[in-house]
Protein backbone atom coordinates (compact mmCIF):
# COMPACT_ATOMS: atom_id res chain seq x y z
CA UNK A 1 0.00 0.00 0.00
CA UNK A 2 1.68 3.50 -0.59
CA UNK A 3 1.61 5.50 2.40
CA UNK A 4 0.95 8.92 1.50
CA UNK A 5 -1.70 10.21 3.69
CA UNK A 6 -0.04 12.61 4.95
CA UNK A 7 1.57 14.07 1.52
CA UNK A 8 -0.74 17.30 0.98
CA UNK A 9 -0.04 17.95 4.58
CA UNK A 10 3.57 18.69 3.85
CA UNK A 11 5.45 22.88 4.34
CA UNK A 12 4.06 25.54 2.72
CA UNK A 13 6.28 28.84 2.11
CA UNK A 14 9.85 28.28 1.97
CA UNK A 15 11.80 30.23 4.41
CA UNK A 16 13.57 33.74 3.64
CA UNK A 17 16.50 33.76 1.70
CA UNK A 18 19.85 33.83 3.49
CA UNK A 19 22.06 37.09 3.72
CA UNK A 20 24.02 37.81 1.17
CA UNK A 21 22.91 34.94 -1.24
CA UNK A 22 22.88 35.65 -5.29
CA UNK A 23 19.40 37.08 -5.78
CA UNK A 24 16.80 34.96 -7.86
CA UNK A 25 13.64 35.85 -8.90
CA UNK A 26 10.89 34.01 -6.54
CA UNK A 27 8.75 32.03 -8.31
CA UNK A 28 4.68 33.14 -9.15
CA UNK A 29 2.15 32.70 -6.29
CA UNK A 30 0.06 29.52 -7.52
CA UNK A 31 -1.56 26.66 -6.06
CA UNK A 32 -0.51 24.88 -3.35
CA UNK A 33 0.54 21.30 -4.93
CA UNK A 34 3.04 21.80 -7.30
CA UNK A 35 2.80 17.69 -8.24
CA UNK A 36 -0.08 15.93 -7.70
CA UNK A 37 -0.31 11.97 -8.54
CA UNK A 38 -3.18 10.15 -7.80
CA UNK A 39 -3.55 6.38 -8.41
CA UNK A 40 -0.86 5.98 -11.19
CA UNK A 41 0.30 3.12 -12.78
CA UNK A 42 2.35 2.25 -15.68
CA UNK A 43 2.66 -0.59 -17.99
CA UNK A 44 5.09 -1.12 -20.61
CA UNK A 45 4.68 -3.46 -23.61
CA UNK A 46 7.85 -5.45 -24.46
CA UNK A 47 8.48 -8.09 -26.58
CA UNK A 48 8.71 -10.38 -23.65
CA UNK A 49 5.24 -9.14 -22.35
CA UNK A 50 4.24 -6.83 -20.11
CA UNK A 51 5.96 -4.76 -17.74
CA UNK A 52 4.46 -2.95 -14.91
CA UNK A 53 6.90 -0.38 -13.69
CA UNK A 54 4.71 1.75 -11.40
CA UNK A 55 1.45 0.36 -9.29
CA UNK A 56 -0.57 2.70 -7.78
CA UNK A 57 1.27 5.63 -6.92
CA UNK A 58 0.01 8.31 -4.87
CA UNK A 59 1.92 11.21 -3.96
CA UNK A 60 1.26 14.49 -3.53
CA UNK A 61 4.29 17.50 -3.57
CA UNK A 62 3.36 21.08 -2.03
CA UNK A 63 5.09 24.01 -4.12
CA UNK A 64 8.02 24.84 -2.17
CA UNK A 65 8.71 21.63 -0.72
CA UNK A 66 11.43 19.29 -2.15
CA UNK A 67 11.13 15.84 -2.11
CA UNK A 68 13.38 12.67 -3.10
CA UNK A 69 12.75 9.75 -4.82
CA UNK A 70 14.87 6.77 -3.71
CA UNK A 71 14.78 2.98 -4.45
CA UNK A 72 16.14 0.40 -6.04
CA UNK A 73 17.45 -0.32 -9.56
CA UNK A 74 14.57 -0.65 -11.64
CA UNK A 75 11.00 0.76 -9.36
CA UNK A 76 10.23 3.12 -11.75
CA UNK A 77 12.00 6.45 -9.95
CA UNK A 78 12.53 7.77 -13.55
CA UNK A 79 9.55 6.58 -15.23
CA UNK A 80 7.37 8.76 -12.37
CA UNK A 81 9.38 11.87 -13.30
CA UNK A 82 8.66 11.18 -17.14
CA UNK A 83 5.24 11.05 -16.39
CA UNK A 84 5.02 13.97 -14.44
CA UNK A 85 7.20 15.67 -17.40
CA UNK A 86 4.68 14.63 -19.79
CA UNK A 87 7.84 12.90 -21.24
CA UNK A 88 5.04 9.75 -21.07
CA UNK A 89 1.54 8.55 -20.38
CA UNK A 90 0.35 7.01 -17.60
CA UNK A 91 -1.80 3.45 -18.26
CA UNK A 92 -3.93 4.42 -15.86
CA UNK A 93 -4.70 7.25 -13.29
CA UNK A 94 -3.94 11.12 -13.18
CA UNK A 95 -1.52 13.79 -12.83
CA UNK A 96 -2.00 17.11 -11.95
CA UNK A 97 1.16 20.44 -11.85
CA UNK A 98 -0.07 23.32 -10.55
CA UNK A 99 -3.81 21.92 -10.99
CA UNK A 100 -2.71 21.47 -14.76
CA UNK A 101 -2.53 18.15 -16.97
CA UNK A 102 1.50 17.45 -17.48
CA UNK A 103 0.86 18.30 -21.34
CA UNK A 104 -0.25 21.92 -20.57
CA UNK A 105 2.42 22.45 -17.49
CA UNK A 106 4.71 21.59 -20.25
CA UNK A 107 3.56 23.83 -22.96
CA UNK A 108 3.44 26.43 -20.18
CA UNK A 109 7.58 25.90 -19.12
CA UNK A 110 5.93 25.63 -15.46
CA UNK A 111 9.24 23.50 -14.32
CA UNK A 112 12.67 22.96 -15.02
CA UNK A 113 14.00 19.79 -16.06
CA UNK A 114 17.75 18.26 -15.48
CA UNK A 115 18.05 14.48 -16.13
CA UNK A 116 21.01 12.04 -16.05
CA UNK A 117 21.74 12.71 -19.62
CA UNK A 118 22.47 16.53 -19.79
CA UNK A 119 20.80 16.84 -23.30
CA UNK A 120 23.05 19.99 -24.41
CA UNK A 121 22.55 21.27 -27.96
CA UNK A 122 26.09 19.95 -29.60
CA UNK A 123 25.93 23.37 -32.04
CA UNK A 124 25.65 25.58 -29.36
CA UNK A 125 27.89 27.20 -27.01
CA UNK A 126 27.73 26.70 -22.94
CA UNK A 127 26.35 30.17 -22.57
CA UNK A 128 24.23 29.62 -25.68
CA UNK A 129 22.91 26.38 -23.43
CA UNK A 130 21.90 28.20 -20.40
CA UNK A 131 20.24 30.60 -22.20
CA UNK A 132 17.68 28.71 -24.57
CA UNK A 133 14.78 28.57 -22.24
CA UNK A 134 15.25 31.97 -22.12
CA UNK A 135 15.62 32.83 -25.41
CA UNK A 136 12.26 30.87 -26.59
CA UNK A 137 10.43 33.20 -24.34
CA UNK A 138 11.53 36.41 -26.03
CA UNK A 139 14.03 37.55 -23.32
CA UNK A 140 15.93 39.94 -24.34
CA UNK A 141 19.69 39.59 -25.34
CA UNK A 142 21.42 41.51 -22.58
CA UNK A 143 19.13 40.24 -19.76
CA UNK A 144 19.69 36.50 -21.57
CA UNK A 145 23.31 36.73 -21.25
CA UNK A 146 23.53 38.41 -17.34
CA UNK A 147 21.37 35.45 -16.29
CA UNK A 148 23.58 32.78 -17.88
CA UNK A 149 26.76 34.45 -16.49
CA UNK A 150 25.01 34.43 -13.01
CA UNK A 151 23.98 30.89 -13.53
CA UNK A 152 27.34 29.63 -14.89
CA UNK A 153 29.29 31.85 -11.90
CA UNK A 154 26.66 29.18 -9.64
CA UNK A 155 27.77 25.80 -11.08
CA UNK A 156 31.83 26.88 -11.47
CA UNK A 157 31.81 27.41 -14.89
CA UNK A 158 32.25 30.83 -15.99
CA UNK A 159 35.83 30.52 -17.79
CA UNK A 160 33.76 27.41 -20.43
CA UNK A 161 31.22 30.51 -21.10
CA UNK A 162 32.26 30.28 -24.95
CA UNK A 163 33.30 26.06 -24.93
CA UNK A 164 31.11 23.94 -26.59
CA UNK A 165 30.05 20.53 -25.20
CA UNK A 166 31.73 18.21 -26.49
CA UNK A 167 34.85 20.29 -24.96
CA UNK A 168 33.96 19.42 -21.58
CA UNK A 169 33.80 16.84 -18.74
CA UNK A 170 30.48 14.60 -17.98
CA UNK A 171 30.26 16.67 -15.00
CA UNK A 172 30.59 19.89 -16.47
CA UNK A 173 27.95 19.31 -18.83
CA UNK A 174 25.47 18.15 -16.06
CA UNK A 175 26.54 21.25 -14.73
CA UNK A 176 25.61 23.32 -17.61
CA UNK A 177 22.28 21.47 -17.61
CA UNK A 178 21.43 22.18 -14.20
CA UNK A 179 22.16 25.61 -14.87
CA UNK A 180 19.75 25.63 -17.70
CA UNK A 181 17.02 23.81 -15.37
CA UNK A 182 17.18 26.86 -13.57
CA UNK A 183 17.41 29.44 -16.20
CA UNK A 184 13.49 30.61 -15.69
CA UNK A 185 13.39 30.21 -12.07
CA UNK A 186 10.96 27.43 -12.23
CA UNK A 187 8.22 27.15 -9.83
CA UNK A 188 9.25 23.12 -10.25
CA UNK A 189 12.31 21.65 -10.62
CA UNK A 190 12.64 17.95 -11.77
CA UNK A 191 15.72 16.54 -11.54
CA UNK A 192 16.74 12.97 -12.49
CA UNK A 193 20.29 12.33 -10.66
CA UNK A 194 21.72 15.08 -11.56
CA UNK A 195 24.32 14.84 -9.72
CA UNK A 196 25.77 11.43 -10.46
CA UNK A 197 28.32 11.78 -12.89
CA UNK A 198 29.74 14.96 -10.31
CA UNK A 199 33.14 13.77 -8.23
CA UNK A 200 32.27 13.93 -4.40
CA UNK A 201 33.41 17.03 -3.86
CA UNK A 202 31.46 19.29 -6.46
CA UNK A 203 28.35 17.02 -5.56
CA UNK A 204 27.92 18.16 -1.82
CA UNK A 205 28.95 21.90 -3.23
CA UNK A 206 26.30 21.73 -6.18
CA UNK A 207 23.78 20.08 -3.12
CA UNK A 208 24.01 23.19 -0.88
CA UNK A 209 23.98 25.15 -3.98
CA UNK A 210 20.67 23.54 -4.70
CA UNK A 211 19.21 23.61 -1.41
CA UNK A 212 19.62 27.11 -0.80
CA UNK A 213 18.57 28.14 -4.32
CA UNK A 214 14.95 26.36 -4.09
CA UNK A 215 14.74 27.81 -0.28
CA UNK A 216 14.91 31.38 -2.02
CA UNK A 217 13.10 31.17 -5.08
CA UNK A 218 10.49 28.85 -3.84
CA UNK A 219 10.65 26.51 -6.14
CA UNK A 220 9.42 22.47 -5.18
CA UNK A 221 11.85 20.06 -6.55
CA UNK A 222 11.20 16.35 -7.31
CA UNK A 223 14.53 15.00 -6.99
CA UNK A 224 15.22 11.49 -7.86
CA UNK A 225 18.82 9.77 -6.10
CA UNK A 226 20.61 6.27 -5.39
CA UNK A 227 22.60 7.82 -2.34
CA UNK A 228 20.52 8.01 1.13
CA UNK A 229 22.64 10.60 2.35
CA UNK A 230 21.92 13.18 -0.60
CA UNK A 231 18.33 12.60 -0.23
CA UNK A 232 18.35 13.51 3.45
CA UNK A 233 20.81 16.10 3.28
CA UNK A 234 18.17 17.85 0.36
CA UNK A 235 15.00 16.91 1.47
CA UNK A 236 11.88 17.72 3.70
CA UNK A 237 10.41 13.89 2.66
CA UNK A 238 11.90 11.17 1.21
CA UNK A 239 9.82 8.62 -0.66
CA UNK A 240 11.40 5.27 -0.79
CA UNK A 241 10.09 2.77 -3.05
CA UNK A 242 9.93 -0.92 -3.39
CA UNK A 243 11.52 -2.82 -6.45
CA UNK A 244 9.33 -3.63 -9.25
CA UNK A 245 6.24 -3.16 -9.67
CA UNK A 246 6.93 0.36 -8.30
CA UNK A 247 4.92 1.13 -5.23
CA UNK A 248 5.53 3.80 -2.52
CA UNK A 249 6.81 1.39 0.45
CA UNK A 250 7.19 4.46 2.68
CA UNK A 251 7.65 8.42 2.80
CA UNK A 252 10.15 9.79 5.49
CA UNK A 253 9.71 13.08 6.58
CA UNK A 254 13.16 14.77 7.23
CA UNK A 255 13.07 16.88 9.88
CA UNK A 256 16.57 18.63 10.13
CA UNK A 257 17.58 22.44 9.83
CA UNK A 258 15.45 24.64 7.61
CA UNK A 259 16.21 24.54 4.17
CA UNK A 260 18.22 28.12 3.95
CA UNK A 261 20.19 26.68 6.98
CA UNK A 262 21.37 23.70 5.64
CA UNK A 263 24.94 24.00 5.28
CA UNK A 264 28.08 21.57 4.77
CA UNK A 265 28.10 21.42 9.07
CA UNK A 266 24.78 19.76 8.96
CA UNK A 267 26.25 16.34 7.45
CA UNK A 268 27.89 15.82 11.22
CA UNK A 269 24.95 16.23 12.51
CA UNK A 270 23.58 13.11 14.45
CA UNK A 271 20.00 14.38 13.38
CA UNK A 272 21.47 13.80 9.85
CA UNK A 273 22.62 10.51 10.51
CA UNK A 274 19.51 9.30 12.57
CA UNK A 275 17.42 10.30 8.98
CA UNK A 276 19.68 8.56 6.91
CA UNK A 277 19.19 5.19 9.25
CA UNK A 278 15.95 5.80 8.74
CA UNK A 279 15.85 6.50 5.13
CA UNK A 280 18.03 2.71 4.99
CA UNK A 281 15.60 1.04 7.01
CA UNK A 282 12.74 2.02 5.35
CA UNK A 283 14.53 1.05 2.23
CA UNK A 284 14.97 -2.23 3.77
CA UNK A 285 12.02 -2.89 4.52
CA UNK A 286 12.85 -3.05 8.24
CA UNK A 287 14.72 -5.85 7.97
CA UNK A 288 17.84 -3.95 9.35
CA UNK A 289 20.55 -2.25 7.05
CA UNK A 290 22.71 -5.07 6.54
CA UNK A 291 20.63 -6.56 3.96
CA UNK A 292 22.08 -4.69 0.33
CA UNK A 293 19.44 -2.96 -1.84
CA UNK A 294 20.78 -2.95 -5.51
CA UNK A 295 21.47 0.36 -7.13
CA UNK A 296 21.18 2.55 -3.61
CA UNK A 297 24.40 4.11 -2.62
CA UNK A 298 24.24 3.73 1.34
CA UNK A 299 27.42 5.91 1.68
N1 LIG B 1 10.35 2.47 -22.46
C1 LIG B 1 10.33 1.36 -21.72
N2 LIG B 1 9.93 0.19 -22.27
C2 LIG B 1 9.88 -0.94 -21.54
N3 LIG B 1 10.21 -1.00 -20.22
C3 LIG B 1 10.62 0.13 -19.64
C4 LIG B 1 10.70 1.37 -20.35
N4 LIG B 1 11.12 2.33 -19.49
C5 LIG B 1 11.30 1.73 -18.31
N5 LIG B 1 11.00 0.41 -18.40
C6 LIG B 1 11.06 -0.57 -17.30
O1 LIG B 1 10.35 -0.03 -16.21
C7 LIG B 1 11.00 -0.35 -14.99
C8 LIG B 1 11.30 0.94 -14.25
O2 LIG B 1 12.33 1.65 -14.94
P1 LIG B 1 12.90 3.04 -14.42
O3 LIG B 1 13.95 3.48 -15.38
O4 LIG B 1 11.79 3.95 -14.15
O5 LIG B 1 13.56 2.59 -13.04
P2 LIG B 1 14.51 3.42 -12.05
O6 LIG B 1 14.00 3.18 -10.68
O7 LIG B 1 14.62 4.83 -12.51
O8 LIG B 1 15.88 2.66 -12.27
P3 LIG B 1 17.41 3.14 -12.05
O9 LIG B 1 17.55 3.43 -10.61
O10 LIG B 1 18.21 1.95 -12.47
O11 LIG B 1 17.63 4.34 -12.94
C9 LIG B 1 12.24 -1.15 -15.37
O12 LIG B 1 11.92 -2.52 -15.24
C10 LIG B 1 12.47 -0.80 -16.81
O13 LIG B 1 13.06 -1.88 -17.50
Amino acid sequence: MSDVTTATEATGTPPDAAPGATSLPVAPAGPATAVDVRGVSKVFATRAGTVTALDDIHLSVAAGEFVSLIGPSGCGKSTLLRLVADLDQPTSGEIAVFGRPPRVAREAQDYGIAFQQAGLLPWRSVAANVELPLELHGVGRRERAARAAELLALVGLTEFAGHFPHQLSGGMQQRVAIARSLAESPSLLLMDEPFGALDEMTRERMQTELVRLCAESGAAVVFVTHSIPEAVFLSQRVVVMSPRPGRIAQVVPVDLARADERTDDLREDAAFFAAVTAVREALHGGHGADVPTRGVDVR
